[in-house]
């Protein structure tokens, strides 16, 4: 098909705004699945983004569209991922298309992750077709959304459309605004090839599927192709698009999107934003855009019984063959033995992997806090980077610290500002601007330590404005800071796995609410503990965990069977996730009590 023939977009959308029901309803309507195959979002594929209603990762579908005009088009589709931690992601696969679908919820108006991603897509010159969502609803306004857009994006939405996924309203009306509006792909045939890759996953009979946008030139099976960032050469054995399964076609033209396979074994050579070129008659230059992406936020990994170890390695390996922007290595600590140190993108990819682990693996984990990569500049003039708190150098090493800060985008109704101002500068927020969305909502712009929104920002910011506040960030680099290291000792010997790295002037009140919050999770047992915060030699504070009394079924009156039965199998939950730590037994929760302080 020609190129004139041929559209490729993607959906900009806040969370919760309907991004994948629209994408359903464009499948649905452009029968690239019948009724039977239709299995509700399509699009948002692995069994988890489906239980958590949020996409993880991106996405493609090519859809046949016979446009009023009697033409027949080529609608690719590619999705994003809805997360500010895939925000690279996001701008690799806007990078693939010519235009974007603005979804808005005509309930909710714009949102801060809604601006951060119209703005990659401007830069990436797309044209945006804004469609104004859920007008099904009572409380919807789309008058007063389509102002919004206008105000704070400043796109015309004279002719925005109104539609509503759920009952299949301006579904036809969003497919001719893509076939009219987003312009027809560039693209030259006879040049040399150069294809951007915005995805892969990895298939375990095929390798490696490379989910790629051609710009110039054509792939097929048979080439040799070249890998742009690693200089490594594969046989291309399959090329196809993507109906949303995948169907194998001769070959992948410019403008067009779809799959590439050629026996690759590691996801790590597909990277995200990586051009493929042809080995025989390579473009000079890489498409523009691309960067090796490093992980934001570091955890260490324990399984609670060590000899699942090598288990934990294997499942780890396994799930980095699906995801490049997963790393890990060894790591022992004192108190918990042999694990990983593992880096994520953000605290979603965290909990993603973790959970994966846990339930795809069968693993019973120990995760101690997460950890921003602090730089610290030591008198000897060495600059090391740490990611993990226990690792930091005594005072008398360390010239300076930097930690790294972000950019944050906070949009809510007018009434909590006050709320939002106090919560940012208890976290070290420094106050950037202030700028009225409309009558009744703001945007505020704060500099923030990356490890404060890491610990409770997002939660806090929720409780305190009801859920109204919307957050988006962006690293903005690294800054000094006046940080110590905060130790915890249990019965007198410290627990490397629960030391955190704090601000200086906050260390007293963490210390003490820490201890606090650990007295309350480490439960009795036959010898009273001590719970000490430190920080160097100085502890600052002290809390004491009683020695246990009696059998705690002596608690049950009577011979109330259920009753035992219930408080027994309590414990042995509560056991699963223990860990001996010297002669004491430490829950889970307590390697994150310091996130839940209040
Ligand atoms: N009333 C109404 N509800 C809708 C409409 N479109 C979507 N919803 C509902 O809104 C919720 C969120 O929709 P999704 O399509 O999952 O939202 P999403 O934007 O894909 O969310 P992410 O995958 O997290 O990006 C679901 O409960 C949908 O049923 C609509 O037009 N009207």
């Amino acid at each position: 098909m020609d190129t004139g023939h041929i559209r490729n977009f993607s959906i900009i959308a806040h969370i919760d705004h309907g991004k994948s029901t629209l994408a359903d309803r464009l499948l649905e309507y452009t029968g690239a699945l019948s009724a039977r195959e239709m299995e509700d979002q399509v699009l948002d594929q692995m069994e988890l983004e489906r239980e958590r209603g949020i996409t993880i990762k991106a996405q493609a579908v090519r859809l046949s569209y016979t446009a009023k005009d009697g033409e027949s088009y080529m609608l690719n589709l590619i999705d994003t991922p809805g997360h500010v931690d895939f925000t690279y992601e996001v701008s690799r696969s806007l990078a693939a298309c010519e235009g974007a679908l603005l979804v808005v919820d005509a309930a909710q108006g714009i949102e801060a992750q809604t601006l951060a991603n119209v703005y990659l897509a401007l830069e990436h010159d797309l044209e945006i077709v804004p469609v104004i969502n859920k007008i099904d609803l009572p409380s919807a306004e789309p008058e007063r959304v389509k102002h919004e857009i206008e105000e704070v994006i400043g796109l015309d939405t004279s002719d925005a459309v109104l539609s509503s996924a759920k009952t299949g309203i301006g579904i036809e009306e969003i497919l001719e605004a893509i076939v009219k509006k987003v312009p027809p792909p560039k693209g030259n045939m006879d040049e040399p090839l150069s294809a951007l890759i915005f995805d892969s996953h990895f298939d375990s009979y095929k390798g490696v599927i490379a989910y790629v946008r051609v710009m110039n030139g054509c792939i097929k099976p048979g080439m040799k192709i070249k890998m742009m960032a690693t200089n490594k050469i594969f046989d291309v054995t399959e090329v196809g698009v993507f109906k949303p399964y995948l169907a194998n076609i001769d070959q992948l033209g410019p403008g067009q999107v779809g799959f590439v396979a050629a026996s690759i074994k590691n996801v790590k050579d597909t990277r995200v934003g990586d051009t493929i070129t042809s080995a025989d008659r390579p473009v000079k230059e890489p498409l523009p855009g691309y960067r090796k992406i490093t992980p934001m936020v570091y955890c260490g990994l324990y399984p609670v019984d060590s000899s699942d170890y090598e288990n934990l390695r294997d499942a780890l390996e396994k799930l980095q063959l699906n995801d490049a922007s997963l790393v890990f290595e060894p790591e022992t600590s004192i108190a918990l033995g042999f694990g990983f140190r593992c880096g994520f993108l953000g605290l979603l990819h965290m909990d993603v992997i973790q959970e994966r682990l846990e339930r795809e693996y069968n693993l019973t984990l120990i995760t101690t806090a997460p950890s921003v990569i602090y730089r610290v500049f030591r008198t000897d003039g060495e600059v090391i980077e740490i990611e993990n708190p226990s690792k930091l150098p005594t005072t008398q090493e360390i010239e300076y610290i930097e930690e790294p800060y972000v950019r944050a985008t906070v949009m809510v109704p007018n009434d909590f500002v006050g709320a939002v101002m106090e919560l940012s500068q208890d976290k070290r927020g420094e106050f950037k601007d202030m700028k009225y969305v409309d009558t009744n909502r703001v945007m505020l712009t704060y500099h923030l330590p990356l490890s404060e929104i890491i610990f409770d920002y997002f939660d806090k910011l929720k409780s305190s404005t009801r859920g109204y506040a919307s957050l988006d960030y962006e690293l903005s680099g690294y800054q000094t800071s006046a940080l110590v290291k905060l130790d915890i000792l249990l019965n007198g010997d410290p627990v490397d796995a629960l030391s955190v790295i704090v601000h200086k002037d906050r260390a007293t009140q963490r210390g003490r609410l820490l201890a606090e919050k650990l007295k309350g999770i480490i439960p009795k047992q036959m010898f009273e503990i001590p719970i000490q915060a430190a920080v160097g030699n100085k502890v600052i504070a002290r809390e004491t965990v009683r020695a246990m009394r009696k059998d705690v079924l002596a608690k049950c009156y009577g011979g109330d069977i259920t009753r035992k039965r219930k408080l027994l199998e309590k414990q042995k939950e509560g056991k699963k996730r223990m860990k001996q730590v010297g002669s004491v037994e430490v829950p889970q929760e307590a390697f994150m009590a310091i996130l839940k302080m209040d």
